[in-house]
């Protein structure tokens, strides 16, 4: 099984007149895609799309060359695909056990002792196997969304889409979840969506989502590397053409932009790239890549 060839072209949506996406174009087969943007930005409508469950207005997505479009390759394409959405529910009244098993039914996984076997093998993934008896309402937060990643990666899908799977996790927590995203990597394309820089940075391949388009794509070094030459620290006020500037906590300020001459310039960080191409000036620019 080879992870899935996903391949987007021109991509737009719209919710009644308002553009959300605009000419969204990505391509990747295998490892991680992390997609970065800030609240608003269109990432849970890019990943939605991705994930079959609404249909772009304009451009195609194919993925193994089948096209959602038409029904069957719809129903071949979700057949490849794990999904973890941002609100996924369980019935709480259910075991840990009995929720996954039910979802491994809807996967057509149709022989019990296999599906037996897979749903204790992604409990083992998750580290939820000693809690496969207890009630859903009994685990804490990480523990579901460990549960969420759990029917995610069930089936063994070589698609794998994941809208902020760490999204209000404490700091442990959100270490296991990218742990277990980043075994997913060699064997799916994974598809994750985020708005904080740390977790965007486990990608291969960063995309930055701003204004609806795409205004970045490549490695999380090359992102923080645009930024070089235009991240410095100065004790006065910033100037007022800055964009982007806050105090640290030795009281110096650290700005983005077009640095004054002169200026003591420091090493960017993957944050830095995120803000100067997030806030460029939409007219005329090309996304990087
Ligand atoms: N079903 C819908 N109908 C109308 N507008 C929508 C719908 N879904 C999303 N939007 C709008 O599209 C824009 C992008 O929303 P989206 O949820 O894709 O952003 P996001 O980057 O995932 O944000 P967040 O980080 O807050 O989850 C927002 O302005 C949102 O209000």
């Amino acid at each position: 099984m080879t992870a899935a060839h996903l391949h987007l072209h021109q991509v737009e949506k719209r919710f009644d007149s308002r553009t959300v996406l605009d000419g969204v174009d990505l391509l990747a087969q295998g490892g991680i895609v992390t997609v970065l943007g800030a609240n608003g930005a269109g990432k849970t409508t890019l990943l939605r799309c991705i994930a079959t469950i609404l249909e772009p207005d304009g451009g195609t997505i194919t993925i193994d060359g089948l096209d959602a479009r038409r029904e069957a390759e719809r129903i071949e394409i979700r057949r490849r695909l794990g999904y973890l959405p941002q609100d996924l529910g369980f019935n709480d009244g259910s075991t840990v056990f009995d929720a996954l098993d039910y979802l491994a039914v809807l996967k057509e996984i149709a022989d019990d002792r296999t599906r037996r076997r897979q749903v204790f093998d992604v409990l083992d993934r998750v580290g939820l196997r000693d809690r496969a008896g207890d009630p859903v309402a009994r685990l804490s937060g990480g523990m579901r969304r460990r549960l969420g990643m759990a029917q995610a990666i069930l089936g063994s899908p070589t698609l794998l889409v994941l809208d902020e799977p760490a999204a209000g996790l404490d700091p442990d927590e959100r270490m296991r979840l990218r742990e277990i995203v980043a075994e997913r990597r060699s064997v799916a394309t994974v598809v994750v969506s985020t708005h904080l820089t740390d977790d965007a940075a486990i990608g291969d391949v960063v995309v930055v989502l701003a204004d609806h388009r795409i205004r970045f794509t490549g490695s999380p070094t090359r992102l923080a590397e645009s930024a070089a030459g235009r991240t410095w620290v100065q004790d006065a006020l910033p100037p007022p053409d800055v964009r982007a500037s806050w105090r640290r906590a030795d009281g110096r300020h650290r700005c983005l932009g077009n640095p004054p001459p002169g200026a003591e310039l420091v090493a960017p960080t993957l944050e830095d790239g995120y803000l100067l191409v997030a806030s460029a000036p939409v007219d005329g620019m090309r996304p990087v890549s």
